[in-house]
C-alpha cells in the first residue's frame, strides 16, 4: 500500500524550525518507517523573504553526503509572509509551530480554529488556563493537538520503559533527572529568548520539559501508578539577577504509592555526560546519558555496595535478583536529529483519525504545565504572577 503523506504547514524559520524541517527530508526508509511520509506544503514567516530564505536553505540542505535526504518533500511548497496565510492555505493538513512559548498559544489557537491540526513546540504554552483552552477548541473542532516533546518517540525512550516497567530491575526507588546546558547568559542579548521574560525566558520553561519526560515515562507511566494528578512537594529556583528570569530550577514530585523523582534544569551548569537520570530500582540502577532531550546510550549498573573495592570491607553477597555487572545499551538514531519519530507519530494518529497521541496524550502535557505552574507559583522570578492570554 501507498504510504500516507501529510502535508506540513510550518510557522516561523528560527532555529528548531529548521531543525524539524530538515528532519521532514528524511527518507522514512532509514528508520524503517514504510506507512507514512512527508511533504512541506507550506513555510510561513513573518517576512515573506524570510520564508523563501528558509525554503532555499532546506533545498540547498545535505548535498550528496546527507544520509536518506530526499528534496522531494519540497516539490511544492508556498511560501507565506505571514502565519495566517499558512492557517487559510488548503494544502496544509497539520501546522507546527516552533515560534518562541509565549507565542505557542495564540499561534496554536488561530491554526485550530482555522481547522488544521497542530504540533506546537515545547514547553506547550505559558500556563495551564492556556492549555486547556487550546484542548477545548481542538476537542469541540475534532482535530488532532499534540506537544511536540520528541524525545518521548527516540528508540531509547521505549527502551529504557521497557527495561523498567518489564520489572527486571526491581520496585523503582527514586528517579532523578537533569538537563543543565551551560548558556552563557551574561554573552546574550536581553532580547535573545532564551533570557527574554517577555519570550517565556528562564531556565524552567525552556529546559524543564526533557528532565519531565524521563519521570514521566518512567514513574507515570508505570504499570504500578494510580496516581493520575502527582504532586510538587517542594521547589527553588535561582534568579538571574540583571533580568529577573530563573537560570535554574528543581522539584520534587511524588507519585503516591509509587515514588518520587528529583527534577534539575540549570543554565549555568552542565549536567555530568555520563549521568544525566538515575533510576534508582531495588536491583540496581539505570542511567541515561547526556543529554536527555536526545541520549543514545544508557547504562544499568550495579549498587555501590555491590561493587568490589567500593568499601574497606568486602561487599556484601549479592541479593537474589541484584545486578552485580555494568551493561551498556546503545540506541542510536540512524539518520536526521530524530524529530522525524515524533512527526511519524503526528502523521499516522491523523491518518488514522485519532486527535490525541497515547504516546503523548493531552493529560500528560496537563500534569508537566501544572509543575511548572506550580515551581513559578512558589519560586520569586518575574514569571511568578504571569497570567497567560487565556487568563487576561
Ligand atoms: N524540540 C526541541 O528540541 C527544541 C524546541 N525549541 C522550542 O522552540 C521554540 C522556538 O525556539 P528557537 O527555534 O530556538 O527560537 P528562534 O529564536 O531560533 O526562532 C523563533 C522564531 O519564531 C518566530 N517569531 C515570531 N514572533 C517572534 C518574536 N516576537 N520574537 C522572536 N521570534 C519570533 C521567528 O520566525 P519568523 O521571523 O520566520 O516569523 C523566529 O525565527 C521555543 O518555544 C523552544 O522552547 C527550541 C529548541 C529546541
Ligand atoms: O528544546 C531545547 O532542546 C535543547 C536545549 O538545549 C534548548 O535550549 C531547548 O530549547
Amino acid at each position: 500500500m501507498a504510504p500516507f503523506t501529510l502535508r506540513w504547514g510550518i510557522i516561523s524559520t528560527g532555529g528548531i524550525a529548521t531543525t524539524f524541517a530538515k528532519d521532514l527530508l528524511v527518507d522514512p526508509a532509514t528508520r524503517e518507517v514504510t506507512d507514512v511520509q512527508h511533504a512541506i506544503a507550506a513555510v510561513g514567516s513573518r517576512s515573506v523573504p524570510s520564508a523563501e530564505a528558509f525554503i532555499t536553505r532546506l533545498r540547498n540542505a545535505g548535498g550528496a553526503s546527507a544520509h536518506g535526504v530526499s528534496h522531494a518533500a519540497l516539490d511544492s511548497t508556498t511560501a507565506y509572509g505571514t502565519y495566517e496565510e499558512v492557517f487559510a492555505d488548503p494544502a496544509v493538513d497539520v501546522v507546527y509551530i516552533g515560534t518562541p512559548h509565549p507565542f505557542h498559544h495564540p499561534n496554536a489557537k488561530a491554526a485550530l480554529l482555522a481547522g488544521k491540526h497542530v504540533l506546537c513546540e515545547k514547553p506547550f504554552v505559558m500556563d495551564l488556563a492556556e492549555l486547556d483552552e487550546l484542548v477545548a477548541i481542538a476537542k469541540e473542532k475534532n482535530l488532532f493537538l499534540m506537544e511536540a516533546v520528541w524525545t518521548r518517540f527516540h528508540p531509547i525512550a521505549y527502551a529504557v520503559q521497557r527495561e523498567i516497567h518489564s520489572g527486571k530491575l526491581g520496585r523503582v526507588r527514586r528517579v532523578t533527572a537533569e538537563l543543565s546546558s551551560y548558556a552563557h547568559l551574561d554573552e546574550r542579548a536581553d532580547n535573545d529568548r532564551m533570557i527574554d521574560p517577555k519570550l517565556g525566558g528562564g531556565a524552567l520553561l525552556d529546559l524543564g520539559p526533557y528532565p519531565s519526560v524521563w519521570s514521566m515515562l518512567v514513574l507515570h507511566q508505570h504499570p504500578d501508578n494510580t496516581d493520575q494528578a502527582p504532586q510538587v512537594l517542594d521547589s527553588s529556583q535561582r534568579i538571574y539577577a540583571r533580568n529577573g528570569v530563573d537560570e535554574l530550577s528543581a522539584w520534587t514530585v511524588r507519585w503516591d504509592g509509587l515514588a518520587e523523582s528529583r527534577i534539575l534544569c540549570d543554565f549555568t551548569a552542565w549536567t555530568p555526560r555520563d549521568c544525566a537520570a538515575v533510576i534508582d530500582c531495588e536491583h540496581g540502577q539505570l542511567i541515561v546519558e547526556h543529554p536527555l532531550y536526545r541520549p543514545e546510550r544508557y547504562r544499568i549498573v550495579p549498587h555501590p555496595s555491590t561493587v568490589a573495592g567500593s568499601s574497606e570491607s568486602a561487599p556484601p553477597p549479592p541479593r537474589p535478583g541484584q545486578i552485580t555487572e555494568e551493561s551498556v545499551h546503545h540506541c542510536p538514531i540512524p539518520a536526521g536529529n530524530g524529530m522525524h519519530y515524533e512527526a511519524d507519530e503526528v502523521a499516522r494518529c491523523i491518518r488514522d483519525g485519532k486527535t490525541e497521541s497515547a504516546r503523548m496524550p493531552l493529560a500528560e502535557s496537563r500534569v508537566v504545565q501544572g509543575w511548572f505552574d506550580t515551581v513559578r507559583k512558589q519560586g520569586s522570578s518575574v514569571l511568578k504572577d504571569l497570567v497567560g492570554n487565556a487568563g487576561k
